[in-house]
């Protein structure tokens, strides 16, 4: 089956989670689109999304969803949301679409968060894509050389900016056998906005294509 079949295939198993009258909680990306997709079929039983971007966003919107605050929202039932590596333990590394922010807030306030991806994002060991962090612009060099003495490779996304003004490093290099402890060094690092391994946080159910890990 196609990378694009297991992501549509995906998102749509999500919808078996979303209950009826609820606000869902939604992330970015090209899996979840095809949940946004999917939620237009049944969006007279919900009351609207809190999303994790602007994208998502101008694609909820599109299908005539309701975007709601997540201040006004309050806690939600469930979060769906694409990665891009997930190993064993429902661990993520996020971000390559620069929304880890937002994307980590979303998960935070929800009760459970339901991951989406195809086979490709599978892996032992997170690190084989490198791992996107999210930083004040002023900061950017000071944190690229706390990550250097990790002895990680940062790499500047020049060029990209976040939905919430900043910029990002991608960190190559780094095969995360304790994505736990990383994540909670990293948050440390003064300039850090936020880090893309969703470890301490990682995903409740993973739908790889329509199988449920
Ligand atoms: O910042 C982007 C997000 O973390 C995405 O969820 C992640 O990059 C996966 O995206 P896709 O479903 O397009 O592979």
């Amino acid at each position: 089956m196609t990378q694009a079949n297991q992501k549509r295939l995906a998102g749509e198993a999500a919808i078996a989670y979303v209950e009826d009258d609820s606000v869902v909680g939604v992330g970015t990306g090209s899996t979840v689109a095809f949940f946004i997709d999917a939620l237009a079929n049944i969006k007279d039983r919900i009351r609207g999304a809190v999303s994790s971007s602007e994208q998502s966003t101008a694609q909820l919107k599109r299908h005539g969803i309701e975007v709601l605050d997540l201040n006004a929202a309050g806690p939600l039932d469930l979060y769906v949301d694409g990665a891009d590596e997930c190993d064993p333990h429902k661990r993520l590394i996020k971000g390559g679409g620069a929304a880890l922010t937002r994307e980590k807030i979303v998960a935070a306030a929800s009760r459970q968060f339901v991951c989406i991806i195809d086979a490709s994002k599978q892996v032992d060991v997170l690190g084989n894509f490198p791992l996107p962090i999210e930083v004040i612009p002023m900061a950017r060099s000071h944190v690229a050389r706390q990550i250097s003495k990790l002895d990680g490779h940062p790499v500047w996304r020049d060029g990209t900016v976040t939905d919430n003004g900043n910029w990002i490093l991608d960190v190559h290099g780094w095969r995360i056998t304790d994505p736990v402890a990383l994540e909670s060094e990293l948050n440390q690092i003064a300039g850090v906005v936020s880090v893309g391994l969703f470890a301490r946080r990682g995903a409740d159910v993973v739908l790889v294509g329509d199988r449920k890990l």
